[in-house]
């Protein structure tokens, strides 16, 4: 049985770090072959900035442009994206916290439309964190950040260590980001 994204009573509130980026700044693309952030051109290309919350929680606004090669229905933003817009912006505000992070439960709710050659503005917060699980939530507005909600999010993150990518991911991506040979087989014997 699904597990509830609800946020436990006695969740701790969860804050930028004390080296995540401020309130206002530009996040770097954390990977230059990101579906979801990198400028490559079948990509969602998210831009995401870090944005101010009142009680203090991590935020991130991030835009997307619909294209024309994102359809589903036609003229319409196909559905699977949006979920994959959400998890990278949920990433990206979780990232602000702890990491590395990954996804390990993510609901959608479609509330509306998006109409091909519009722009989303989609905001991800971290709702509170338990341990090594991060609950966090997002919505998704059309044309701009207070614009009609066309979707919302709810997710768990969890906390893992670096062992989770080198005995996972596939070697030659890890090399290339500068691991060495040594270190994978390391992780994994
Ligand atoms: C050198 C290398 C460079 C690397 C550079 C990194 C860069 C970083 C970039 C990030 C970029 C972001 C981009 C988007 C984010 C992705 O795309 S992430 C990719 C998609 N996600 C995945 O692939 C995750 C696959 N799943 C897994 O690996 C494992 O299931 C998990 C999620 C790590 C959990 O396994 P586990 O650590 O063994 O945890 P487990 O003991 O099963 O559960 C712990 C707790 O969580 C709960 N839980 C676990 N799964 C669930 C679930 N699905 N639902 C509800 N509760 C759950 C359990 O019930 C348990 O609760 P308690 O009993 O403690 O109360």
């Amino acid at each position: 049985m699904a597990v509830s994204l609800d946020l436990p009573a006695d969740a701790a509130l969860a804050e930028r770090h004390e080296k995540a980026p401020a309130v206002g700044e530009r996040l770097p693309v954390h990977s230059a072959v990101c579906f979801g952030c990198a400028d490559i051109p079948h990509g969602l290309r998210l831009a995401s900035w870090v944005a101010d919350d009142e009680a203090g929680a991590a935020v991130v606004t991030s835009r997307m442009e619909l294209r024309p090669d994102q359809q589903g229905a036609p003229g319409l933003l196909h559905g699977g994206l949006l979920t994959s817009a959400f998890d990278e912006v949920l990433g990206s505000v979780v990232a602000l916290v702890t990491r590395p992070c990954v996804t390990a439960r993510l609901e959608t709710d479609f509330r509306r439309p998006m109409p091909i050659g519009r722009t989303l503005w989609l905001r991800g917060r971290v709702d509170g964190r338990r341990g090594r699980k991060l609950y966090v939530s997002g919505t998704a507005h059309l044309d701009d950040e207070h614009g009609p909600v066309v979707g919302t999010a709810k997710a768990l993150f969890l906390k893992v260590e670096m062992e989770h990518f080198l005995k996972n991911s596939r070697p030659e991506d890890l090399e290339a980001l500068g691991v060495s040979p040594e270190q994978i087989r390391a992780a994994r014997s």
